[in-house]
């Protein structure tokens, strides 16, 4: 832990400012990759997928999978940020470390989330895991927020036993007709001319990154129905609707309340609008370079459109009713309503 920056005094440290010296990096494929290479495999809108414990998981993220699952030592004040991807992850990620750093930064023009894209400030654990750069989650002091895209029934038991004291999780869940529609405007920034239609099917067949979608959402949605103080539930249209009102269930779930000073004072508001979607956009960070772990991935291609509903511009209504129907059969006697 000496490694650490001193400058800070409390609440989660930006991952990208822990120095990580000289920590060893051991890939998870030298060690797992005989594992990977026997589970069932596809090719899909240009990813390789394997089929494990019932997701299609991106190829090189499996056998992090494996050391996550392994050998994750949660604290008992760590909090995982918990999506499937395009579902509002990076908002999720600004405004639970805006939530958990505001005693730092009385002054929100020094806040990190001005210099820093969301990513850049809370460690993606797939890809740390993936890369064997678990060494550096130990040198971030607590409370540590980190995310991750695995559904909650891969998560490490560690996490989610019954018996053990594991830590909390949020999830963040988004109607599926928007998340296919962000998904493929993210694909395309690397491939030009993947079409919408093949990346729909995909969708409704189950077999794309991180899915079967509905398998994805139900898991943490029992977990929360199983486990609510240990997992908060929450849908990107809710916090689109009231932003502030999920701001203080997010705090008091992570153990951090607004206190009723804070909030004559509007911190939750300050929380709410440093992570709008039209500040985040508008930053300069925003704009250029590309993001801590999502390497490959320009910072400007998680600020889209920040809205519910466009899915009414890029699909068919068949295509609607078709993906609304899947979702609905899969979520019936859930208790959990289908978009
Ligand atoms: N601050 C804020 N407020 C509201 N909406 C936001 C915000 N930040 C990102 N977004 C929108 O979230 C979509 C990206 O999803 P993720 O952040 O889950 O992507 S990723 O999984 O991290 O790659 C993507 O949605 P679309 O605009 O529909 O593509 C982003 O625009």
């Amino acid at each position: 832990m000496a490694a650490i920056a001193t400058k800070w005094t409390s609440g989660p440290v930006p991952f990208t400012d822990v120095d990580d010296g000289t920590v060893p990096k051991r890939p998870a494929k030298e060690e797992f990759g005989s594992l990977v290479a026997a589970l069932p495999r596809k090719n899909q809108a240009g990813l390789e997928l394997r089929l494990y414990q019932g997701f299609w998981l991106p190829d090189h993220w499996v056998a992090g999978t494996v050391v996550f699952q392994r050998r994750f030592v949660p604290r008992a004040d760590d909090v995982i940020l918990a999506s499937y991807p395009k579902c509002g992850t990076t908002w999720l990620k600004a405004l639970a470390f805006a939530t958990m750093t505001r005693d730092a930064y009385p002054a929100p023009a020094q806040h990190p989330l001005l210099r820093l894209n969301p990513h850049d400030c809370i460690p993606f654990l797939d890809e740390i895991f993936a890369d064997g750069q678990e060494a550096k989650l130990e040198r971030l002091p607590s409370p540590r927020l980190m995310n991750t895209h695995m559904p909650h029934t891969l998560l490490p038991e560690s996490v989610t036993g019954a018996d053990v004291a594991g830590c909390k999780v949020v999830y963040v869940c988004r109607d599926p007709k928007d998340m296919v529609v962000s998904l493929w405007h993210f694909l395309r920034r690397r491939q030009p001319d993947l079409p919408f239609a093949e990346l729909f099917e995909h969708v409704c067949d189950g077999a794309v990154a991180v899915g079967p979608i509905w398998d994805h959402v139900l898991s943490y949605w029992r977990a929360s129905l199983a486990r609510p103080d240990r997992v908060l539930f929450l849908r990107y249209e809710d916090l689109l609707l009231d932003t502030g009102k999920h701001v203080r269930r997010l705090a008091e779930f992570m153990g951090r309340p607004f206190s009723p000073a804070e909030e004559g004072a509007g911190a939750v508001e300050a929380v709410v609008e440093l992570c709008s979607f039209e500040k985040m956009k508008g930053l300069e960070v925003n704009k250029k370079g590309s993001a801590g772990a999502y390497h490959a991935m320009p910072r400007d291609s998680f600020f889209r459109k920040g809205v519910a509903g466009d899915w009414v511009n890029h699909m068919t209504p068949e295509m609607a009713t078709r993906l609304d129907e899947v979702v609905r059969d899969k979520f019936r006697g859930t208790g959990l309503a289908a978009p």
